[in-house]
């Protein structure tokens, strides 16, 4: 907990006609992840972007590539994505019943990369409990997936609590990324609660000045935490 907080804008926002030079302005602005919301039309209601994507994102950025995968069935298309270039692979709790979300977090970690397993707003993060000990993130929505722009929905910072009490209760200490609706306003409120990672669409990718909204984003979830971190220990 309280590691520093790093964005992660997400490229659903971005100039699909000029994404490099998108992808160019959050690495200089200092992002710490590109975030790729993957849908299918399917488990979510909107079809966005897919394995091809990621490819051409790897040969033009070091950045992490942070795949969110909004998709059933998830382990028929995990192996693309990590062949792909996917540096964190988020599967959705709801999409993998039983042994499938363990076995999700095997093949990531067997492709060597970072697993994340995420709960939509209405899911219950305990449901992750299982797989808690192996995640090197959590990813709470604080929107229904689907769609960048929507607003924040009050009271997710009390789930990136509650995740933070959960992972502990087992010894572990995932990365704890929150999504949707993540902006000024709303970043210290999950920073203060235990937030790691920001997911930032509108707010970032959708800004004129990407890297200024970086800038005030994290700034205003540092300021959050550290007067947390203060109160905790007054
Ligand atoms: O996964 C999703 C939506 O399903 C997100 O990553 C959004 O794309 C974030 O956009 P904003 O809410 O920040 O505009
Ligand atoms: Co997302």
């Amino acid at each position: 907990m309280f590691q520093p907080v790093k964005i992660a804008p997400s490229i659903l926002s971005a100039d699909f006609m000029n994404l490099q030079r998108d992808i160019e302005a959050i690495q200089a602005g200092g992002a710490g992840y590109v975030h790729v919301d993957v849908m299918d039309g399917h488990f979510v209601p909107n079809l966005t972007m897919g394995v091809p994507v990621v490819k051409q994102l790897k040969k033009i950025t070091d950045m992490p590539l942070d795949v969110h995968l909004m998709i059933s069935n998830p382990l028929e298309q995990l192996p693309w994505f990590l062949e792909a270039g996917a540096d964190i692979v988020t599967v959705h709790a709801e999409a993998a019943a039983g042994y499938q979300l363990e076995r999700a977090v095997e093949m990531i970690h067997a492709a060597g990369a970072k697993a994340a397993a995420s709960v939509k707003p209405h899911t219950p993060v305990e449901v992750l409990a299982p797989v808690m000990a192996q995640l090197d993130m959590v990813l709470i929505m604080s929107v229904e997936p689907g769609f960048s722009g929507q607003s924040y929905i009050e009271g997710s910072e009390r789930k990136v609590a509650r995740t933070v009490e959960l992972a502990r209760a087992v010894g572990a200490a995932p990365l704890i990324e929150v999504d949707g609706g993540i902006g000024v306003k709303t970043a210290p409120l999950v920073a203060a609660a235990g937030a790691d990672v920001l997911v930032c669409g509108s707010a970032v990718c959708g800004a004129d000045d990407s890297a200024a909204a970086i800038a005030q984003v994290t700034q205003a979830a540092e300021a959050a935490r550290a007067a947390a971190l203060a109160s905790k220990e007054a």
